[in-house]
């Protein structure tokens, strides 16, 4: 037999424990705190559910047999909730109270029959195990790749399903070996164990989860321009450095673009620096709307974007480079105080398919920075090669 602690001992650590959680999930410094607030509460409900627990046996019955329960069962409900609001959902309160008030009322019915409340809490809580499963992993636009952290809360909530699913089953089959629910020895203390183990799983599972969000979000801010949503310039030039390393390898061709708006000082100067931003963003779309998947469009300086063209020869490039520059001139832009015309010039840097050591990424852009300034010396509104 292992050297279990007797069981009020392991209630008031499993009472600890929540309330350390408590603490962790209100204090963890994330730029997304969806759901980590309820879960903190959560965890404060299970904190004073198991010291209740704990208490059996010193006050009115009601206070460990139908109280304790109903806030083990609240602590899940709010569980749930913090998962619906991670996953950016409405919350929907009455499934998420009925089984509260489900375990309120048939804990108060059985409030003298120890092993009715084990078969009672035994169908409830693997209940709400199962609604937390379903929550977390329902297809939908905020389901994030899964996670170490998703897989954490899993194994918690699977744990919480299955053991107190035992228990329940245990007791209805007449073979649980406590009579009373400060007994330890059996499954009651092997109960506890786990119940410890999945406050700690759980609640470092959502953290997790959270901390990954949040990740991602900084990961996102640090690789897009705010204003066009484009990718910036670090992240473009990562690109090309793959891409062309990725070309090196495969023999394919390479394009890059460099696109500038030309005379963009004057619509700024004539129309305002907010209109300039619409204008900006506005090309960024049709940037974006003009190339392959398989193509990227980021925004290189204040008026210059770059477009990458991975598995492009120089006069299929061409033809991209001039579609663009065509978009632009028949289709004015939309500005605050009616249409504003607008003209770009390309600089177009290329390696062909088959053509040995691929240059690498700054020798590229300094080729395609060339030809953008042969376009713009040559009268602009048109497309360059590097003149050598
Ligand atoms: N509205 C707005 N303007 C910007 C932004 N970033 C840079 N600019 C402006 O872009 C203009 C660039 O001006 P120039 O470098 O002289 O180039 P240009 O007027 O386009 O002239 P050419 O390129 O020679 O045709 C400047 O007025 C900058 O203030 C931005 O984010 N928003």
């Amino acid at each position: 037999m292992l050297p279990l602690l007797d069981v009020p001992t392991m209630m008031v650590m499993t009472a600890a424990a929540s309330f350390a959680m408590a603490l962790a999930l209100l204090i963890a410094p994330h730029e997304r705190r969806e759901g980590l607030g309820l879960w903190a509460l959560a965890m404060l409900l299970n904190g004073l559910a198991f010291l209740l627990f704990a208490l059996d046996g010193q006050g009115p019955r009601w206070v460990s047999n139908v109280l304790a329960n109903t806030l083990l069962a609240g602590n899940f409900a709010l569980a749930l909730a913090a998962i619906e609001q991670f996953r950016g959902r409405a919350r929907p309160w009455w499934r998420m109270a009925l089984p509260v008030l489900a375990m309120a009322l048939l804990c108060l019915r059985h409030v003298d029959d120890f092993t009715a409340r084990v078969v009672i809490v035994g169908v409830v809580v693997p209940l709400q195990a199962a609604m937390m499963l379903h929550a977390l992993w329902r297809p939908g636009p905020q389901l994030q790749q899964p996670t170490r952290g998703m897989w954490l809360l899993s194994a918690g909530l699977a744990l919480q399903f299955i053991m107190f699913g035992l228990r329940g089953w245990r007791a209805g089959a007449g073979q649980f070996s406590a009579s009373h629910l400060l007994q330890s020895g059996g499954l009651q203390s092997i109960s506890l164990v786990l119940a410890f183990v999945v406050v700690l799983l759980s609640a470092l599972g959502f953290i997790l989860m959270a901390k990954a969000r949040a990740d991602a979000a900084l990961h996102h801010l640090a690789m897009h321009d705010g204003l066009t949503g484009l990718a910036n310039r670090r992240a473009v030039v990562q690109a090309l450095e793959r891409g062309l390393a990725q070309a090196a390898r495969s023999g394919d061709g390479y394009a890059l673009l460099l696109l500038d708006i030309d005379h963009f000082k004057l619509i700024n100067d004539s129309h305002g620096h907010l209109t300039g931003d619409l204008v900006l963003r506005e090309l960024a779309a049709r940037l974006r709307g003009c190339v392959r998947a398989q193509d990227m469009a980021g925004r290189y300086g204040g008026e210059e974007f770059m477009v990458l063209l991975p598995g492009t020869s120089a006069e299929g490039a061409r033809t991209v480079a001039e579609a663009l520059r065509r978009t632009v001139q028949e289709q004015p832009f939309a500005g605050e105080r009616g249409a504003i015309a607008a003209t770009v010039s390309v600089g177009l840097g290329a390696i062909e398919a088959g053509g040995g050591d691929a240059p690498d990424a700054t020798a590229l852009i300094a080729s395609a920075d060339r030809a953008l300034y042969a376009a713009k010396a040559g009268g602009r509104n048109r497309v360059e090669n590097d003149p050598g």
